[in-house]
């Protein structure tokens, strides 16, 4: 039964979809955190590509003060209440006047678990290009621009990167279409798929307080949380059974979104894919000893879920966070 369960739970991380989260298996040390909320401790950005079948992109042309004329992707700040996709939408609309739909999660990018930038390939579905006639606060006007020559100047030159990423995806797409999933979560946290290989077998760390279950840990809101970035916060949980030392670890990407963004439930989870290797050479058939009672390691024997562990971790099949 439990491994029934774990094998559900896992099937629907890799299928991009997750499950609600109740609790988590760690937590910054001392107190509570405080609750998750947008514009008083957490700040999520939206920004959309669009790359037209001529290879052109659309670009927004800045009206803020502080950038005002230079040029950049549809991107802004989410507001509470919004669902990822929703506001998405709402910028896209107010800088560039074109309804849309995402097609994929790109990449997310975070400068600590307060300021995280999902980033999606984008494709317009109605609305009229908006022009200078139409400037106001939010843009001053939209275009399209070839890939390969874009304005200037820029806002950042952070763009070119993704516009970059969204080219490549669009050549080969490295991952599934990865949409953000619309369930509520009260923390910015991450559940983990975290994975030892051996030959052609793969184990998969369990939290095993209550119903095993993969486990979750919570980022902290606190400076020293923000400086050590949302890689933190899974080495912290990593650290409470594993001995690190001897070992690697590597944040492979992420498997899904969960966010919804009502009713004040402002946190996020990203269901990411981690790596667990022994740091000497020579083949190791057994996963590392895990310390303590709360957590265990999984050898899945599924034929489907281990043949499609391997295919996400061979061909790095997950969508990139911070690079
Ligand atoms: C936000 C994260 C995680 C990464 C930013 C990545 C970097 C360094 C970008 C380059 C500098 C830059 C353009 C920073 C702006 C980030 C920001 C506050 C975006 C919000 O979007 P705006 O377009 O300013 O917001 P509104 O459209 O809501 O006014
Ligand atoms: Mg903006």
């Amino acid at each position: 039964m439990a491994s029934e369960g774990l094998a559900g739970a896992l099937a629907s991380v890799l299928a991009g979809q997750g499950s609600s989260v109740h609790s988590c298996d760690s937590a910054p040390a001392g107190e509570p955190p405080a609750p998750v909320r947008l514009r008083k401790n957490v700040c999520y950005v939206v920004l959309a590509v669009f790359l037209s079948e001529q290879d052109e992109v659309l670009l927004i042309q800045e009206a803020k003060r502080e950038c005002r004329g230079s040029w950049y992707l549809p991107a802004g700040r989410m507001e509470p209440g919004e669902t990822i996709v929703e506001a998405l939408q709402r910028e896209v609309k107010e800088e560039a006047g074109l309804h849309c739909e995402p097609e994929t999660l790109l990449s997310v990018e975070e400068r600590g678990p307060s300021w995280v930038r999902f980033v999606f390939l984008a494709r317009p579905t109605g609305g009229i290009l908006k022009t200078s006639k139409e400037a106001d606060a939010e843009s001053l006007q939209a275009a399209w621009y070839p890939r390969t020559s874009l304005p200037t100047p820029l806002r950042a030159h952070d763009i070119l990167h993704l516009v970059e990423l969204a080219a490549q995806y669009r050549q080969q797409a490295r991952h599934p279409l990865i949409l953000p999933q619309e369930l509520p979560c009260d923390l910015v946290c991450q559940r983990l798929v975290a994975t030892f290989t051996s030959a052609q077998t793969v184990w998969v760390l369990v939290g095993t307080v209550g119903m095993p279950h993969l486990p979750v840990t919570a980022c902290g809101l606190d400076p020293m949380e923000q400086r050590g970035g949302m890689k933190m916060a899974v080495l912290r949980l990593l650290q409470e059974c594993l001995t690190l030392h001897h070992l690697v670890v590597e944040i492979k990407g992420l498997l899904g979104l969960q966010h919804l963004g009502r009713d004040h439930s402002d946190g996020i989870c990203l269901n990411v894919l981690v790596t667990v290797a022994f740091r000497s050479p020579g083949i190791q058939d057994e996963p590392p000893k895990v310390r303590g009672e709360n957590f265990s390691w999984w050898k899945v024997m599924e034929e489907d879920l281990q043949s499609q562990l391997l295919q996400r971790l061979q061909g790095s099949s997950v969508v990139p966070v911070n690079r």
